[in-house]
């Protein structure tokens, strides 16, 4: 019956209407019309109100977007300081933009590229998943350095475009992330928000950027997920992620493949394996186990099934910098311009481990005699919680394309690591937790 409505509110009036003559059709549809008209009013109400207030782009409540709050940033002082932050002051330099530079690796590696005499911008959001008073002492060391971080979120494709606008830089060392297994299954979110919505507003602000950057990004061992061929080998299957972090780092390979595929942007993807050392990450294992060593508390260790071991390929920090470098330096330039690919770019993914996996009970042993204090173990079945029972990198495509070569043992890199540990907390800066 509604399809004999006609189509335009004149047509009601023609006098030669077959409905015209029968009262009660013509009262229906004449209600019909009134509503129809009313519905249009409400609608255009509706949509003048939430996109005409200034509320309807609030503050994002979601906890994982909280970073995304305003920052200070523009003007011409601060576009200076960004401009002589990049300035590349050696032969042959190159201008950097790292993402999440306040963060372990981050820091280490703007560091390395500064003191060469590369351009370096950093760029963090110093978020809270951590003790952010760590990331600020980073901030400070990386100001010593020269090096400036911009305070701001990589889902900020105004700041991105601003960046790009005031420095052309060469490349992208793509850090930012929401790192951790576990910390998954508590805040699931803020995984989405950084390691796959921030990569793509990244990578946009890249593709669109003139000139294309080349882009070298933290990719993760945990990929490798349920894989049980050793040592995991590039080609080997990363279909079965164990957890949310692994699966995000698992989309974000794919993703920068379409970016690589569609806009011509050179993209490396770096497996790191469990990197440790000074200046580390207070929410990975070495870190808090030493922490409460330190303070005679109980630590967890965990074991697999029939007491089985469980094992991870401790990467150096230093060794993981170099590794980045490499790659940085061996990155071909992107082939696109304005957003438009001009010819097929280079893709590829590295691991960089260590190649000698160390039992979980072994580093405790390790930080036991390092701290010449007796842990308090607890010896615990291995939780469902994402975490995988061992990791052990193949190295050699990164050994013969980037010269990449560990030369840390984790004895050697722990004893580094409680070194700092004690001076850092025994300046005045509290441990948390
Ligand atoms: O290699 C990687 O790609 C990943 O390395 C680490 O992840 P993970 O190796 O799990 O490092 P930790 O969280 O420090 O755990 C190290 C080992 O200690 C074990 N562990 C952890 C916590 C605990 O209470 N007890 C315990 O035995 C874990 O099962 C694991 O075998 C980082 O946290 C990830 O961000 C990174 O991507």
């Amino acid at each position: 019956m509604l399809k004999h409505i006609p189509s335009t509110p004149g047509k009601f009036k023609m006098e030669k209407s077959p409905y015209i003559l029968n009262k009660s059709r013509w009262h229906w549809h004449s209600s019909i019309m009134k509503l129809t008209f009313w519905s249009f009013i409400f609608l255009g109400l509706i949509f003048i109100f939430f996109f005409r207030s200034p509320s309807s782009n609030p503050i994002p409540q979601d906890p994982s977007r909280r970073s995304l709050r305003t920052h200070n940033w523009g003007g011409p002082a601060w576009e200076k300081r960004v401009r002589s932050s990049a300035r590349i002051r050696s032969r042959n330099g190159i201008s950097v933009l790292v993402t999440g530079a306040a963060g372990f690796v981050g820091t280490h590696v703007s560091t390395a590229l500064k003191r060469r005499g590369d351009g370096v911008l950093g760029l963090d959001n110093f978020n809270d998943y951590y003790d952010p008073s760590l990331k600020r002492a980073r901030q400070a060391l990386l100001d010593r350095t020269g090096v400036f971080v911009v305070e701001g979120d990589i889902n900020d494709s105004t700041l991105l475009k601003k960046l790009f606008e005031v420095v052309p830089f060469t490349h992208v060392m793509h850090l930012a992330a929401q790192a951790g297994v576990r910390y998954a299954m508590e805040n699931p979110s803020s995984y989405v928000h950084s390691n796959i919505a921030g990569l793509v507003s990244l990578l946009e602000a890249c593709k669109s950027a003139n000139p294309q950057p080349a882009i070298v990004w933290a990719s993760s061992s945990s990929v490798y997920g349920l894989n049980s061929k050793v040592p995991f080998s590039e080609k080997d299957r990363t279909d079965q992620p164990a957890s949310l972090y692994a699966a995000t780092k698992k989309a974000g390979e794919e993703i920068a493949h379409t970016y690589n595929h569609i806009y011509g942007l050179s993209l490396t993807a770096l497996r790191f394996f469990t990197v440790y050392g000074p200046w580390g990450r207070p929410d990975m294992a070495y870190f808090f186990f030493t922490r409460d060593i330190l303070k005679g508390k109980t630590i967890s260790i965990f074991e697999a099934a029939n007491h089985g071991t469980v094992a991870r390929d401790f990467t150096y920090i230093d060794d993981i910098a170099k590794g980045c470098l490499a790659a940085l330096d061996t990155a071909e330039k992107s082939t696109g311009s304005g957003g438009k690919k001009k010819g097929p770019a280079q893709f590829r993914v590295y691991n960089l481990g260590n190649t000698s996996p160390v039992p979980v009970s072994d580093l405790v042993s390790i930080l036991e005699r390092l701290l010449k204090v007796d842990a308090k173990r607890n010896v615990m079945k291995l939780p469902q919680n994402g975490d995988v029972r061992f990791t052990h990198a193949n190295i050699s495509l990164a050994q013969r394309e980037l010269g990449y070569k560990p030369s840390t043992d984790l004895q050697t890199g722990m004893k580094k690591f409680v070194r700092w540990y004690l001076s850092y907390y025994s300046g005045g800066n509290k441990a948390a937790g």
